[in-house]
């Protein structure tokens, strides 16, 4: 039984109209979140504006200013997805206005503050639990390739067995944003559309076609405003800022996220390197990892702890037929399946093995870990 309205905690929700936010509200009618709680609607550009028309969702009310600290200071818990620039903005001034509620963000601006725990809780539920005990009130979802791997890997992770690994990525445009999708689909128009005619004939020479992409990709005359290159018919080996060191912050994020989550720390820190790149899939993260192991573990062990870790990852045997149904983009999208396959072990040494995981990058990678941490903040979960 769900608890009278009147006893329902209140929760601010801002960003909900975005594209990681649109999501996060699909979940919430999914799993009848707005039973659950007494949800507050907030916009940070139409204040008074009607609020969404959500089943369970009282349309008498108005939207609520997002930069009304004041407003938001009366709430017990805020969620946003509304992006780390409103994070930096509004949190320090809500928390100097001596606010003492709960922070459940999606952006990764709190991150890797001491403060903050970052959720993923099929990983580090026990974390989570600690720190609601101990009074930790910032909790932030983790960057979505890190989320995807841990729960990919987490049979491996979890149980201390990677000494060390590396992690070669294919993200998805919905990385960027809702225009970096439209970017990529317009660019694959835009492609088609040069050869369409030669395309209709078979004799036509692909050369010739080849010729004709591979100029309209560089002379300028498709649109790249959002990834700053080409991304229909290439990649972009760079994905965020630059550290300066060679490293993206997307490559960094990996270790040091992921060990923050894992919970392990200086002489403990799991060597985790990335080389993060952007492909043409729309909104499903893969990554390819080799994976340096503690001990020889047999490979049906391996397969056990990997099969077995949590409710969403799924096992796909190393086979063509079922990487090629299971283990794509195409098979994650709109899941909230985990596949995890590609699992060998490698010519370096009985200690080594190979892993490919997918998962779409607006549920797990997004939207679920806070939907899930304002669940179990509730006492719904
Ligand atoms: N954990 C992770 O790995 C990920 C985290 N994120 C985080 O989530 C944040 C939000 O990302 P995302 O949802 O893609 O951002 P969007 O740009 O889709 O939405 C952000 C806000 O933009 C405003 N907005 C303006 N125009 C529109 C429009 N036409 N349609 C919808 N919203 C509009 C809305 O605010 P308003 O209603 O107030 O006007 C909305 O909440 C990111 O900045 C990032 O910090 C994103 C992806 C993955
Ligand atoms: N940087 C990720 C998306 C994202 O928003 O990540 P983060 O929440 O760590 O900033 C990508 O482009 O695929």
């Amino acid at each position: 039984m769900y608890a009278d309205a009147a006893s329902r905690p209140s929760v601010g929700l801002i960003g909900w109209r975005g594209m990681v936010g649109s999501v996060l509200m699909q979940r919430m009618v999914e799993e009848k979140d707005f039973a659950k709680i007494n949800p507050v609607f907030f916009s940070t550009s139409n204040a008074g504006g009607p609020v969404p028309e959500l089943p369970g969702i009282d349309t008498s009310e108005t939207l609520q200013d997002a930069h009304d600290i004041e407003m938001l200071a009366k709430l017990p818990i805020i969620l946003t997805t509304q992006g780390g620039d409103y994070t930096n903005e509004v949190y320090p001034k809500l928390r100097a206005a001596g606010w003492k509620g709960l922070w459940i963000d999606a952006a990764s601006a709190l991150r890797m503050d001491d403060e903050s725990i970052i959720v993923l809780d099929p990983v580090n539920r026990d974390q989570i639990e600690a720190g609601l005990k101990n009074g930790i009130n910032q909790f932030v979802g983790g960057n979505c390739t890190v989320s995807l791997m841990l729960l990919g890997l987490g049979g491996l992770m979890r149980n201390g067995l990677v000494e060390w690994g590396t992690a070669m990525t294919y993200q998805a445009a919905s990385g960027g944003g809702a225009r970096h999708m439209r970017e990529l689909l317009k660019g694959f128009g835009t492609l088609h559309d040069i050869v369409a005619e030669d395309l209709q004939n078979p004799s036509s020479a692909i050369l010739d076609i080849d010729e004709k992409v591979i100029t309209a990709q560089r002379d300028g005359s498709m649109d790249t405003s959002q990834f700053g290159a080409p991304l229909a018919g290439s990649l972009i080996p760079w994905i965020d800022s630059d550290l300066g060191n060679g490293m993206s912050r997307e490559d960094w994020k990996g270790m040091a996220e992921s060990n923050k989550i894992l919970g392990r720390t200086g002489d403990d820190v799991m060597p985790l390197e990335s080389v993060t790149v952007r492909i043409g899939a729309l909104r499903s993260h893969s990554q390819a990892l080799t994976l340096r192991l503690t001990k020889d573990i047999p490979l049906d062990e391996i397969e056990e702890l990997l099969a077995n870790d949590n409710d969403w990852v799924k096992f796909v045997p190393n086979t063509k037929e079922a990487s090629m149904q299971q283990l794509t983009p195409v098979a994650a999208t709109g899941t909230m399946d985990i596949p995890v396959g590609r699992v060998r072990k490698l010519a370096m040494g009985p200690e080594y093995i190979s892993a490919f995981t997918v998962g779409d990058q607006l549920l797990w990678g997004a939207a679920e870990p806070v939907r899930r941490m304002l669940m179990i903040a509730t006492g719904n979960l």
